[in-house]
């Protein structure tokens, strides 16, 4: 059984007299330490298939597994324990909280978690270690990142799921933020499931899923991973 399933997912929103498939009838697998790009233009289903992936959002249809779990089938509280102990979430604009340092943010995290990692040495495992006692408003956009993906790791969760996460950086903040991630996954053994619109970090993936209109437009897996440090966009 792969790690993570989704089988014939549907979300339709209802928007007066109107549907809106926003994901209308996915499917793939991704198997367990993957680093995934899931790519497709604005308006594709990305962001839905993450918040359902993610437990932020239930799929009017279909099924949706990880690790041998039903997501699909979880009744509410289900679902907390579930974003609680086995999501780690990076959005794109960080969402720290602005007065709690760095150390601090990433403890409030690992603080509703039954085994989590210890945070000033998860925070030394980005890159961070110097600016722990920093307010998120004392650090650059790229540190910021760091401070959020030490968070999301420090839970140590099943998945790491990110959304856009370099779409606020500049480009070599955003390349050493992809290089993190993507070696977060390979030293860790971790999931990592990252959406985007740019076809160019498709190159650092494991497995790529191009996604059209709310569909499945092709999964592509890749033998030799490009490092996110040679690629252009
Ligand atoms: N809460 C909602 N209510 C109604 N329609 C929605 C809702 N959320 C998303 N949609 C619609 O579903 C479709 C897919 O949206 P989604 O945000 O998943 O796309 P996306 O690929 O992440 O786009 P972007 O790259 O612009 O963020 C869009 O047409 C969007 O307008």
């Amino acid at each position: 059984m792969a790690f993570i399933e989704f089988r014939d997912v549907r979300k339709i929103y209802q928007m007066g007299e109107v549907e809106v498939a926003a994901v209308d009838g996915m499917s793939f697998t991704v198997e367990k330490g993957e680093f995934v790009v899931v790519v497709g233009p604005s308006g594709s289903g990305k962001t839905t298939l993450l918040n359902m992936l993610g437990g932020m959002d239930s799929c009017t249809s279909g099924t949706i597994m990880l690790d041998g779990r039903e997501v699909s089938a979880f009744d509410e509280k289900e679902l907390t324990y579930y974003r609680r102990y086995d999501i780690g979430f990076v959005f794109q604009f960080y969402n720290l909280v602005q007065n709690l340092t760095a150390l601090e943010n990433v403890e409030l995290a690992s603080q509703i978690c039954t085994d989590p990692l210890d945070a000033a040495e998860v925070l030394a495992e980005v890159g961070l270690s110097h600016r722990i006692d920093n307010f998120p408003s004392q650090l650059s956009g790229g540190e910021q990142q760091r401070v959020a993906i030490a968070r999301a790791l420090a839970k140590n969760p099943k998945v790491l799921l990110a959304d856009e996460p370099t779409g606020a950086l500049d480009y070599k903040t955003g390349k050493a933020i992809l290089k993190l991630l993507q070696d977060t996954c390979a030293n860790t053994g971790k999931t990592v499931v990252l959406i985007t619109h740019n076809s160019a970090f498709t190159d650092i993936a494991d497995r790529v899923i191009h996604i059209r209109e709310g569909k499945v437009a092709a999964v592509e897996q890749n033998a030799h991973p490009a490092s996110a440090e040679t690629i252009e966009w």
